[in-house]
């Protein structure tokens, strides 16, 4: 019987509160005025659920919570705070509370959420007891911008939940990629999970992609099938790019959505689901329904929890790591060794637009992988595009720009006397380029940079450049 409720408090009379409440539903409580008394108890005997206050004389709540989370990963914990610590007790304990309880709460507020903590428990000891393999990925979302770690959080936050999310971003952000974290992250993580991009499918297959077929609905049904909402039952519906739905397909949804039933093409017998749905768009949705476009109702449906994910140039310093991330799995992928960026083609990297946002810079990584012959990667290695990448009228200002994003750089790190440090290396870049495209000549690299030759050969001694 999942019925076992641990109650800890330093305050005595929110632990009777509780245990008098708890009880009356005939759920069985224990009650600890310390964390470290919890703890003791916590190797020989085990609760189903735990209620916790955070602020507490010895291990503190945050403490316990994380000992607790070690031992038992799936144990439903929540988590009483002040009002003023809530978003610190969140922020602090990322997804690994069930519920927070801000104080003071209501009774029958605390109860009700309990219930749901046991009932999720039991749900839970019963997916230990079956655990089919869903083929689910399980890929790493890489993050360290603000704006990451708040999607961080809400899908730490929704991890209880099979709620409905609409996930907002531009093509590339990692739309996808957040349906499946949300996803793995849900009570239906042993379910399957099916995605499917409205973009990518003619219109007239919509329905029957969806729903699924009858034997002889139309030309080339020649048997049944179960569609995408079938094979999505119990688990996540990923519906990318939702903005591209024809209308008569946005009023079946939303029928299915209120009647968790739906017929297949051609079928008289109703199918019943129940499915979670996650939405995806890079259009705005609002947009579309003022022009009627997207069906109002179906919105709202939809629009229940909102997930935006920045443009990748909204988020540069997470391009770095991300491009050490798509060189190792590019090199793991190629069976070669990774490559490794130098600080200026970084600089480089990391001032660029993107406008294909995470994915262009994948798919980069992959190229250069392949293309780049050494194994440190510098700015010439780079792609052609890349270089005319951007504004058609800025393209030949992106290094100005790479270069003001490595001063601003250099003097936030309290760096000094930069240009002392930036104009050699602005000269060796373009001698060395010079002389490359004459194949070592001075004299024609000189005409090319404009120089005259002992210039040149004056230059290349203080920059101890080999220039023979
Ligand atoms: N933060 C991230 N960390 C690691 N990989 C990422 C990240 N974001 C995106 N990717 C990778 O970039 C590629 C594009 O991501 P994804 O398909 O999720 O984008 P999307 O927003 O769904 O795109 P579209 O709208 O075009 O379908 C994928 O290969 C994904 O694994």
């Amino acid at each position: 019987m999942s019925n076992r409720v641990w109650i800890i408090d330093d305050d005595r009379s929110i632990r009777w509160v509780l245990e008098r409440a708890l009880s009356r539903e005939g759920i069985e409580t224990q009650c600890y005025e310390s964390g470290d008394r919890a703890l003791d108890d916590f190797y020989s005997d085990s609760p189903d659920v735990v209620i916790s206050d955070i602020r507490m004389p010895g291990s503190d709540g945050f403490k316990l919570l994380e000992r607790f989370q070690a031992e038992r990963p799936g144990l439903p914990i929540i988590i009483m705070t002040a009002h003023s610590d809530l978003d610190s007790a969140v922020a602090a304990y990322q997804g690994g509370a069930f519920e927070y309880l801000p104080k003071p709460f209501d009774i029958d507020e605390a109860v009700a959420v309990t219930r749901r903590a046991l009932a999720h428990a039991k749900e839970q000891a019963q997916e230990e007891r079956a655990e089919p393999d869903n083929g689910a990925s399980n890929k790493e979302i890489i993050g360290e911008a603000p704006a990451m770690q708040e999607v961080f959080r809400a899908i730490g936050r929704l991890s209880h939940s099979n709620i409905t999310v609409l996930i907002n971003g531009e093509s590339g952000t990692g739309k996808e990629l957040v349906a499946q974290a949300l996803h793995n992250h849900s009570p239906r993580r042993n379910k399957p999970f099916i995605a499917l991009n409205m973009a990518a499918i003619p219109k007239d297959l919509m329905e029957s992609e969806l729903f699924g077929h009858e034997k002889g609905a139309f030309t080339g049904a020649s048997a049944q099938r179960a569609g995408r909402f079938e094979q999505a039952n119990s688990g996540t519906l990923f519906l990318d790019e939702i903005g591209d739905m024809p209308a008569d397909t946005q009023t079946r949804l939303l029928r299915v959505l209120a009647d968790g039933e739906f017929y297949r093409v051609g079928g008289h017998t109703p199918v019943k689901v129940d499915v979670r749905i996650i939405a995806a768009t890079h259009q705005n949705l609002e947009e579309l329904v003022r022009e009627h476009k997207f069906r109002e109702d179906l919105f709202h449906r939809l629009n229940v929890i909102r997930i935006h994910i920045p443009r990748l140039a909204d988020r540069r310093e997470d391009i770095p790591r991300l491009v050490r991330h798509f060189f190792n799995a590019a090199a793991a992928d190629l069976g070669v060794e990774p490559k490794i960026l130098s600080k200026d083609a970084e600089e480089y990297l990391s001032g660029l637009d993107w406008p294909g946002n995470v994915r262009q810079l994948e798919n980069t990584c992959r190229w250069i992988t392949v293309m780049a012959s050494g194994r440190e990667v510098h700015i010439e290695d780079l792609p052609q595009e890349l270089h005319q990448q951007g504004n058609e009228t800025e393209t030949p200002l992106d290094w100005q720009k790479a270069l003001r994003i490595w001063a601003d750089q250099a003097l936030s790190a309290g760096r000094k006397e930069i240009l002392s440090e930036a104009v050699p290396a602005f000269e060796k870049a373009l001698i060395e380029i010079a002389l490359k495209h004459t194949a070592g000549r001075k004299r024609d690299a000189a005409d090319l940079l404009g120089w005259g030759r002992n210039t040149l050969t004056r230059k290349l001694k203080e920059l101890e450049i080999n220039g023979s």
